[in-house]
């Protein structure tokens, strides 16, 4: 378990003092891959390398395990650096040696005598599904290898916490995907806790359950995946949410209900598993006598889960209006009231 307990995190630099991380709180649970997303800039490096203390925080407190960590000696230092893995996007690999040189490197640091050094690269490569490059020299390898020998040099000290700091983002798409898959393997087959940080929501919808959003040096929100991306209260958190899934009204479309007369609301509902089948809609025009039509809609997966926009019109009086806002509030579906002005949608940021 990781604890980061009201961190600040300044640097001084040639124009000033940088607030890197300013108050940040955020625990990561046994057996969580917890991914931390925001764009260039927030904190996010800063934040990772806390865990493993490359760097210290100003202020505040990071306890792994149990231990504040910036309380220890060197030697437990060392021992905490062997249970915790890290991975580059970059890779940080020795360029000029081998694969199995790559992935020796921290047991020959550790000691470990020279058959069991060979006996754990092997296991680690096939692992990895990298066998047959062993004596390859790490520069002829493809981007994905590369980060495949990362991934099996992080985990040689069999560490129980895996460090990712934008693993993916030299990689294309579907290279990508096959690293993701690795993480969640390594997640699920060796018990290890990841902790990631990524500006590609794709990244987080896919291998995440848990995520905080960050920016300017703050967590904004934080919770389950579903919880922040289903329900996201911060303008940046909803720029996140659009690149996966753009639940915005298009601006024709928005001018055309602004020109009409009658009274109505729009609501913008978002339903998650196993409601998503609920006939709110049609309860809406059975029980309430109200008409409604759909304007937008839209589905996507996360974490397994389905999760849907709709945004709905509905026809009535302001008191009527409220009485079935109340009502969809009740079904557990969330609801936000959207306010259109000259063809755009206002949201209040
Ligand atoms: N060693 C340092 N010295 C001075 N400023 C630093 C240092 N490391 C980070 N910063 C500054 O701290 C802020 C946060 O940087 P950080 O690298 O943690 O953000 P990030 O979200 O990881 O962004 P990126 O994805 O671009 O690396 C930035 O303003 C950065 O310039």
């Amino acid at each position: 378990m990781i604890e980061i307990q009201n961190v600040s995190k300044r640097f001084d630099s040639a124009s000033g003092e940088v607030h890197a991380l300013r108050q940040v709180s955020l625990t990561v649970e046994k057996g969580d891959i917890f991914g931390v997303i925001g764009f260039s800039g927030a904190g996010k490096s800063t934040l990772v390398r806390l865990v493993n203390l490359l760097e210290r925080p100003s202020e505040g407190r990071v306890l792994v395990d149990g231990t504040d960590i910036t309380t220890l000696s060197k030697p437990d230092l060392r021992m905490l650096r062997k249970n915790i893995g890290m991975i580059f996007q970059q890779f940080n690999l020795l360029q000029s040696k081998s694969v199995f040189q790559n992935v020796a490197a921290p047991l020959v640091l550790n000691k470990v005598p020279k058959k069991d050094i060979d006996k754990r690269v092997k296991e680690l490569l096939h692992f990895v599904e990298l066998e047959d490059k062993i004596h390859t020299n790490v520069s002829k390898l493809s981007g994905g290898q590369k980060q495949r020998v990362g991934i099996a040099r992080a985990l040689a000290t069999n560490p129980s916490i895996l460090l990712c700091d934008e693993a993916t983002s030299a990689l294309d798409p579907k290279t990508t995907d096959s690293i993701l898959e690795l993480l969640k393997k390594i997640n699920r087959e060796l018990n290890v806790t990841i902790l990631l940080i990524t500006h590609e929501m794709h990244v987080i919808c896919d291998i995440c359950n848990k995520v905080a959003v960050m920016d300017n040096g703050r967590v904004l929100e934080q919770g389950t995946v579903l919880q922040v991306f289903g329900n996201p209260q911060h303008k940046i958190t909803r720029s996140f949410v659009k690149t996966v899934i753009d639940d915005s009204i298009p601006g024709s479309l928005a001018r055309e209900i602004l020109e009409y007369q009658g009274e109505n609301r729009i609501f913008r509902l978002r339903f998650q598993g196993n409601i998503a089948g609920k006939p709110l809609l049609y309860r809406i025009s059975a029980e309430y006598h109200m008409e409604n039509s759909i304007l937008f809609a839209t589905v996507c997966e996360l974490q397994g889960v389905v999760f849907s926009v709709m945004i709905v019109q509905v026809f009535g009086s302001a008191q009527r209006l409220d009485e079935v806002q109340q009502f969809i509030e009740d079904s557990g579906v969330y609801v936000e009231v959207l306010h259109l002005t000259g063809g755009e949608e206002d949201r209040n940021d």
